[in-house]
C-alpha cells in the first residue's frame, strides 16, 4: 500500500515541536501563529490527518475562512496533499457557509422571517436601499457615503437589536439608519451578506436542533484567519463549541488583524485561546523573513510575541526620502530599486517584487509610472479588472482547468462540478439536474484551450449555461452585474481585451509582472523584496488614525502585515516627513 501524501508531508512538521503539537492535538485548539510560521502548512496537513483518521464519511470537516482568495489558497494546498474530494471537506467563506449550510436548509423550518425565495441583493440595489434608508432618517442633508462604513460596522459589532448596547449606542442616527435599511431589505424581498450572517447566527444561537444538525454533519470546524472574522462568527463558534460539542480548530494571528472597519476584533481570537478545554499552541519560528525584517516588524507591535527567524539570512531594510509624491516615488523606485535588484539577482523575475500601498489611488499612480516605461504588472486592488465574487472566483478556476488540461492541472473537474452544484440549488428534479450538468461539462470540454481569447471563451460559457444559471438561481442575483462588467472589460479597449483563458486562469499573474497590491490584499502572500510607498506621517498613519488610538493600532498592524511579506528586502519610500512607523524602525534597528 502506498503511504498517504499527508503522512509524508507531516514529516516536515516533525522537526518543529510546536507544529507537531498542533498537528497531533486531539481536542479543540487555537493555533496562534505569526507571519510565515507555517500555519497554513500545518493546518492543511492536520485536516488531511483528521479526514483519514478521525472523521468517517458521510461526516465531513468544514473549513471556513475570510475571503474567496483564502478559500482558493486552502483548496489548492489541500489538493497538493491529495484532498480533492469535496464530499469530505467543505471549504467556504463565512457568507457561503451561512447561505448553504444554515439559511437555505433551516431558516424556513425555524419559521424565520427571511425572503422566500431567498434573493441576494445586487450591489446597485443595496446602494439604492441604503440611500433610501438614509433619506428616511435624515432627509436629504446627509450623504449616504459618509455614513455607510460606520453603519456597516455597527451591524457587525452589535448583532442584537434588542440589547441595551444597541439602544444606548452613542450615535442614534446610525442605529436608526441601520434599522430603516433592514426594513427596506425585507420589504424588497432581498438579503445582503451581513443579513445572511446575522440570520445564520440567529439559527445557531436560538435552535438547539440546528446546532445538533451542524454537529452531525461537521463534527470538526476549522477556521482560518480567525482574527478577520468578527463577532457574529465568534458567537456562532461559541454556541457550537459550548452547547453542541463541535470541535473547533482556529488559526490566526491577532497582530495581523486589519479589518477593524468591518467589525473584526483581535481580542476574539485571544478570548477563544484562553478558554478552558481549548488548547492554545503558539508557533514561534518564522520560515519567511530574514533576521532584520523580523527585528523591524517586532518594533511595530506593542507587545510582540517571541518569534524568531528559521535561518541566518540577514536581510535589508532601507528607507528612501524622495522629496516627491507617490507617482514620483514609483518612478524613483522603478529606476533606483527595481532595475538594480533585477540586475544584481539574475534568478529573480519581476514577479518576486511587490509594491505595497494603502489605496487604489496610490495603485493608479504606480500603474501610471509603470505604463510610462512599458513595464508589465499584476494588479490586486479595487482597480483590478477581475472582480472578486463567488461566481467570478469559480470562473477563474474553470479557466485554469480549461488551460491546464483536464487531468494534469491543479484544478479538478469534480471540484468545479461540486461548486457548480452549490450554485444550482433550485434544480431539485434529478433529470433536470443531470441535463444541466451535461450541458456544463460538454461546454467546458469544448473550451479547453488556454490560448483562446477570454472574450470568446466567456461569451461561449454565458450562452451555453451561465446566463441561464444566473437567471434561474435567485441566490446568484447579485452576480449578474459582476459578470456583465467582466464581459465589458473583455471587449476592445477593455482592460481584459488582451487576456487569453490561460492569463485569466492565472488571474492575470505571470512571473514577468511586477506586483501592485494593496496592503489589505497582500495578506498571506510573500515576495523577495517589498517596496512600500506613501509612508509620510499624516498619510500612513493618516489624520483619522492620528486622532483615534484604535485606528492607530490598526494602521500599525497593517504596516506590520506589509513588512512581513518580505523574505529578504524592504524599502520604505516617503516624501519628506517619514511615518512614525518608519522612524520607529530606523531608531530601533
Ligand atoms: N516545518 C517546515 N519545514 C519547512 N518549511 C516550512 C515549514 N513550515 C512552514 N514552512 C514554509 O514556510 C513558508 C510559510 O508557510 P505558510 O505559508 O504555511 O505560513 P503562514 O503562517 O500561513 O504565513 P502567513 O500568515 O504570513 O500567510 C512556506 O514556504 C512553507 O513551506
Amino acid at each position: 500500500m502506498t503511504t498517504p501524501l499527508y503522512i509524508a508531508a507531516a514529516e516536515d512538521l516533525r522537526g518543529n515541536a510546536e507544529q507537531w503539537a498542533a498537528y497531533e492535538s486531539r481536542g479543540s485548539c487555537v493555533i496562534l501563529a505569526g507571519p510565515g510560521s507555517g500555519k497554513t502548512k500545518t493546518i492543511t496537513i492536520k485536516i488531511a490527518r483528521l479526514l483519514a483518521e478521525e472523521v468517517k464519511p458521510p461526516r465531513r470537516i468544514a473549513c471556513i475562512t475570510y475571503s474567496n482568495a483564502c478559500v482558493a489558497e486552502l483548496r489548492s494546498r489541500l489538493g497538493n496533499i491529495g484532498i480533492h474530494d469535496s464530499s469530505r471537506a467543505l471549504i467556504s467563506t463565512v457568507h457561503s457557509f451561512c447561505l448553504t449550510e444554515l439559511v437555505l436548509p433551516y431558516s424556513r423550518l425555524a419559521g424565520m422571517n427571511v425572503p422566500d425565495p431567498l434573493v441576494m441583493a445586487r450591489q446597485s440595489v443595496i446602494d439604492e436601499l441604503f440611500a433610501r434608508a438614509v433619506r428616511r432618517v435624515a432627509g436629504n442633508v446627509l450623504n449616504p457615503r459618509f455614513v455607510k462604513t460606520p453603519c456597516e460596522k455597527l451591524r457587525r459589532v452589535i448583532p442584537d437589536k434588542e440589547s441595551d448596547e444597541w439602544r444606548n449606542w452613542g450615535e442614534p442616527r446610525h442605529t436608526a439608519i441601520v434599522e430603516a435599511y433592514e426594513r427596506e431589505l425585507l420589504a424588497s424581498g432581498v438579503l445582503d451578506f451581513d443579513a445572511l450572517v446575522l440570520a445564520g447566527l440567529t439559527l445557531v444561537e436560538q435552535h438547539s436542533w440546528v446546532r445538533a444538525a451542524i454537529k452531525a454533519k461537521y463534527p470538526i470546524i476549522v477556521i482560518d484567519e480567525y482574527q478577520d472574522l468578527g463577532l457574529p462568527l465568534h458567537r456562532m463558534v461559541m454556541a457550537l463549541l459550548l452547547h453542541a460539542g463541535v470541535r473547533i480548530i482556529a488559526v490566526g494571528d491577532p497582530d495581523q488583524s486589519i479589518y477593524g472597519f468591518t467589525g473584526a476584533q483581535p481580542r476574539l481570537l485571544r478570548a477563544l485561546a484562553e478558554m478552558r478545554n481549548v488548547e492554545s499552541i503558539r508557533l514561534h519560528l518564522n520560515y519567511r523573513c530574514a533576521n532584520r525584517i523580523i527585528e523591524a516588524s517586532r518594533t511595530l507591535l506593542n507587545d510582540p510575541p517571541e518569534y524568531r527567524a528559521h535561518d541566518a539570512r540577514e536581510g535589508l531594510i532601507t528607507p528612501h526620502e524622495t522629496g516627491v509624491n507617490v507617482r514620483g516615488q514609483a518612478e524613483y523606485a522603478l529606476q533606483e530599486i527595481v532595475a538594480p535588484l533585477l540586475n544584481a539577482n539574475p534568478d529573480w523575475r519581476p514577479g518576486v517584487i511587490a509594491f505595497l500601498y494603502r489605496t487604489k489611488n496610490e495603485g493608479d499612480a504606480i500603474a501610471g509610472a509603470a505604463d510610462a516605461i512599458g513595464l508589465n504588472y499584476f494588479r490586486l486592488d479595487n482597480g483590478s479588472p477581475i472582480p472578486k465574487s463567488r461566481l467570478s472566483g469559480w470562473l477563474v478556476e474553470v479557466a485554469k482547468w480549461c488551460a491546464d488540461g483536464w487531468q494534469t492541472g491543479s484544478v479538478r473537474l469534480s471540484d468545479l462540478m461540486s461548486a457548480w452544484r452549490l450554485f444550482r440549488r433550485s434544480l431539485i428534479n434529478e433529470t433536470d439536474r443531470i441535463h444541466a450538468k451535461k450541458a456544463v461539462i460538454s461546454a467546458l470540454f469544448g473550451l479547453r484551450n488556454g490560448n483562446l481569447r477570454l472574450e470568446e471563451w466567456l461569451t461561449a460559457i454565458r450562452v451555453a449555461f451561465l446566463d441561464e444559471m444566473i437567471a434561474q438561481e435567485v441566490t446568484l442575483a447579485d452576480e449578474r452585474d459582476i459578470i456583465d462588467n467582466l464581459s465589458r472589460e473583455c471587449v476592445a479597449r477593455g482592460r481584459l481585451a488582451d487576456f487569453t483563458v490561460q492569463i485569466f486562469g492565472d488571474q492575470g499573474k505571470s512571473p514577468d509582472q511586477i506586483n501592485l497590491i494593496t496592503l489589505h490584499s497582500s495578506k498571506g502572500l510573500e515576495f523577495q523584496a517589498v517596496i512600500m510607498v506613501g509612508l509620510e506621517e499624516g498619510e500612513f498613519p493618516n489624520g483619522y488614525a492620528l486622532r483615534d488610538e484604535e485606528q492607530l493600532q490598526e494602521a500599525r498592524r497593517l504596516f506590520y502585515v506589509g513588512v512581513t511579506r518580505a523574505k529578504n528586502q524592504v524599502h520604505f519610500l516617503y516624501n519628506q516627513l517619514e511615518s512614525r512607523f518608519v522612524a520607529g524602525i530606523i531608531e530601533a534597528t
